[in-house]
């Protein structure tokens, strides 16, 4: 060890700078375009499995903060591969470089591009085979008994993942890093752990995860490694590729189409049922009374306010939104538990055996403690409602703008549109609720749609402008109904 570079602390002499610059780059950075400074730079410990060979691999924690008028601090996990002499394979990782006294100049790059860097944290997790393994600086790697890891596979850096970085190793496990962190347990570890305990078939199983604990005893889970589904295809592909066929078919009804995607509706609705039941049985559940569905509907309210102060757009629709939140606090209770917290189409992943359902982190937008509450299933039901939704229009918004002459294709598109989503929405929450939803389950069902369709209003004007007419059109069907 002692010919290690990284033998002493490396903090000194670490230009901060280099962050600002390297985060604007990537696209798991939530803070882009927001003016922020980095405040502090954690040294938190070496990966154990590069101490003998391959890169000196060192995980930092960035905590910047913003200094635009919403402000907050915000904290980064970005582990780094130091090499000596310059990598060129490494070019479009490169973070910055410091001085070391000893050694002159060494060169930082994101370890997750580093397949050398990579395979040392394959090598943590195998050496925690029987029990979690402490690096020199306290990262803990832990592993789950069942399965055997291949330490000598390739790792490969996913390139589709938005909030998160992933690195697949050979075809046998993906290691899921957490950019944003925080501290306490997070869902996406806890949830897996649970549901691979209970035998779950249609989640990824959990293999093991990372953690750190830091000087106040407050552990943190920043990474997780599971089951690589290989023959898993993206549920919001899928979607697309079945409205691409319908539009396709001038004359053809939904049903008719060879594309048809009634049926992996169905089973999706079907998947999503069991999930919950699981987490019923291995997370606290209960039943709240009227309390709890005023403060549901206080919450959506105040979704509402903060929202119309980014998209003013939606004030003329304020009034029937506010309307559908009442009946939630006119309820006389509300059945909670653990629920995934922010379902989409792109959270589901189609395998030869069936729909799996990932990423239980909940929703980015919000802290920790609120996404680790227990909350009603119908959240996750509204998810999905409003991704069948997004998909036939994000088809006819492209293929609008082809034809964006011709009023009576447009036209002929829209209802088309409506017919896919329709049809969709229907055979999955038919297939979930096993036939008609509550009366009860309407109101929170109406509302929490309402509630996500706000907020994707908000989430495309910050990150896709041009598709916020999407969730702008919903709320606008919700005002009129
Ligand atoms: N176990 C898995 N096997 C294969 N691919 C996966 C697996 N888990 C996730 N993926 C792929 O990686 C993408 C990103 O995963 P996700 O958990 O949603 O990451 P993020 O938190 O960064 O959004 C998914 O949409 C899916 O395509
Ligand atoms: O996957 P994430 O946890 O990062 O979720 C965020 O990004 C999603 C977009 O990728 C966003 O989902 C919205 O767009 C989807 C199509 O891209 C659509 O299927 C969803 O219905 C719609 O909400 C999600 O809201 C956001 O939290």
């Amino acid at each position: 060890m002692s010919e290690n570079p990284l033998d002493r602390p490396t903090t000194d002499h670490l230009d901060p700078q280099v962050f600002v610059d390297y985060l604007e780059k990537t696209r798991w950075f939530g803070g882009k375009g927001r003016p922020f400074e980095v405040t502090a730079v954690h040294r938190i410990g070496q990966v154990p499995g590069c101490v003998d060979a391959g890169p000196a691999v060192v995980d930092h924690l960035v905590e910047l903060t913003y200094g635009d008028a919403e402000g907050g601090t915000e904290t980064y996990q970005v582990p780094l591969a130091f090499y000596v002499e310059a990598e060129s394979r490494l070019d479009h990782a490169f973070v910055g470089w410091w001085e070391e006294p000893d050694r002159g100049w060494v060169h930082a790059y994101d370890a997750l591009h580093d397949r050398e860097a990579m395979a040392c944290w394959l090598r943590s997790f195998v050496a925690a085979a029987d029990d979690a393994v402490s690096g020199p600086t306290g990262l803990t790697f832990h592993r789950l008994p069942g399965h055997e890891l291949d330490p000598d596979v390739t790792a490969s850096l996913f390139s589709g993942e938005q909030s998160n970085s992933s690195v697949k190793f050979g075809e046998d496990s993906i290691m899921k890093l957490f950019r944003k962190v925080t501290p306490g347990a997070n869902p996406d570890v806890t949830v897996h752990r649970a549901l691979t305990g209970a035998g779950s078939t249609d989640v990824a199983a959990l293999y093991g995860w990372m953690s750190w604990t830091d000087e106040q005893g407050e552990e943190y889970h920043l990474a997780m490694l599971q089951q690589f589904l290989r023959t898993a295809t993206d549920g919001w592909d899928l979607a697309l590729t079945s409205v691409r066929d319908l539009f396709a078919e001038g004359d053809l009804h939904a049903h008719e189409v060879g594309g048809d995607f009634a049926g992996e509706s169905e089973r999706l609705g079907l998947t999503l049922r069991v999930v919950h039941e699981l987490l019923r049985e291995h997370f606290p559940a209960e039943r709240r009374g009227p309390e709890a569905t005023r403060a549901l509907a206080g919450a959506m309210r105040a979704r509402l306010d903060a929202a119309l102060e980014v998209v003013p757009e939606l004030a003329q629709h304020a009034d029937a939104l506010r309307a559908a939140y009442d009946r939630v606090a006119a309820l006389d209770g509300v059945d909670v538990q653990q629920v995934h917290g922010d379902l989409h189409l792109g959270q589901t992943l189609r395998t030869a055996k069936g729909w799996k359902i990932v990423d239980f982190e909940g929703e980015p937008a919000k802290p920790l403690h609120e996404r680790v509450e227990p909350d009603s299933p119908w959240r996750d039901v509204a998810g999905m409602l409003r991704s069948f939704d997004y998909a036939p229009r994000v088809v006819e918004k492209q293929s609008v703008d082809l034809a964006e002459d011709d009023a009576e294709a447009a036209a002929q598109l829209a209802y088309r549109a409506e017919e896919w989503a329709h049809r969709n929405r229907n055979h999955f929450l038919t297939a979930y609720a096993d036939g008609e939803p509550s009366d009860e389950a309407k109101v929170l069902l109406a509302a929490y749609v309402a509630d996500k369709a706000v907020y994707e209003t908000v989430y495309e004007t910050r990150n896709r402008p041009g598709w916020v007419s999407i969730p702008l059109e919903a709320v606008a069907r919700i005002g009129a109904a």
